[in-house]
């Protein structure tokens, strides 16, 4: 997979050549391009951006200096590329968005700062290739470089061979629509607080149970709509007897 991010603060990139990430590129598996969007001005001031049309706070990212940089970087690899805009007006970017963006050969994400980019960029290249306007969440941050580590970083991890052990990413929270339950390691007791029982049985049947019915219950407590969204088959007698 080819990653490219064009952004102001291309140093804000830099934890994408840091461990797991830093390995799958070295290894091959992900191929990481980190552009200047100033490199595409042409003024003394290298100005990307402006004051917005009908008034209000805050400046708008220019549409003419986005357009010449995505034009350059996306002619730059014949790959089909997938253009993601991290907003907080965008979708929820999920668990199966990540497995989704996982299956894409190239990823090409636009960081936005101040109020955004002028929403002509998104819809120009809308008419000619798939472009997702995403958000990690319902809060605002100075602009989207940190979403796009958080973004790359759930879906490198689905890549074959990113992980030492794939049952990893089979296994995590959301695969089965549930919160992961909670995990433990030695020593047996720690500060009085001592492992469930369950967990040092060895019998497996009845730690899959246990494993399964902690899962149930955080995500009733926690996250209700993940219950409420299950398809119908998804609990069994069991689960509903907990
Ligand atoms: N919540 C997201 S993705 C965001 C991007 C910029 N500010 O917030």
């Amino acid at each position: 997979m080819r990653i490219d991010v064009v952004t102001i603060f291309p140093g804000y990139l830099a934890p994408l050549r840091e461990a797991l990430l830093g390995r799958a590129v070295g290894t091959g598996l992900l191929d990481i391009a980190v552009h200047d969007l100033r490199d595409w001005t042409h003024d003394v001031h290298q100005a990307v951006d402006d004051a917005p049309y009908g008034g209000g706070p805050g400046m708008v990212m220019r549409p003419h200096v986005w357009g010449e940089a995505l034009d350059d970087v996306l002619a730059a690899d014949p790959r089909p590329a997938r253009l993601v805009v991290p907003t907080p007006a965008g979708r929820p970017f999920t668990q199966a968005a990540a497995h989704a963006y996982a299956a894409q050969e190239r990823l090409v994400f636009a960081c936005g700062r101040y109020e955004g980019i002028d929403q002509r960029v998104v819809d120009h290249y809308a008419a000619s290739m798939p472009v997702d306007e995403i958000s990690i969440g319902d809060y605002v941050l100075v602009g989207g470089e940190v979403a796009v580590l958080v973004v790359v970083e759930a879906v490198a991890r689905l890549l074959p061979g990113v992980l030492g052990n794939p049952r990893s990413a089979a296994e995590d929270s959301f695969s089965d629509g549930l919160l992961e339950g909670p995990a433990y390691t030695r020593p047996e007791v720690w500060r009085g607080h001592a492992v469930p029982e369950v967990l040092r049985s060895g019998n497996h049947g009845a730690i899959a149970r246990w494993r399964r019915d902690r899962a149930l219950e955080r995500t009733a407590e926690r996250r209700p709509d993940l219950i409420a969204a299950l398809p119908p088959d998804a609990l069994d007698e069991a689960d509903r007897a907990l």
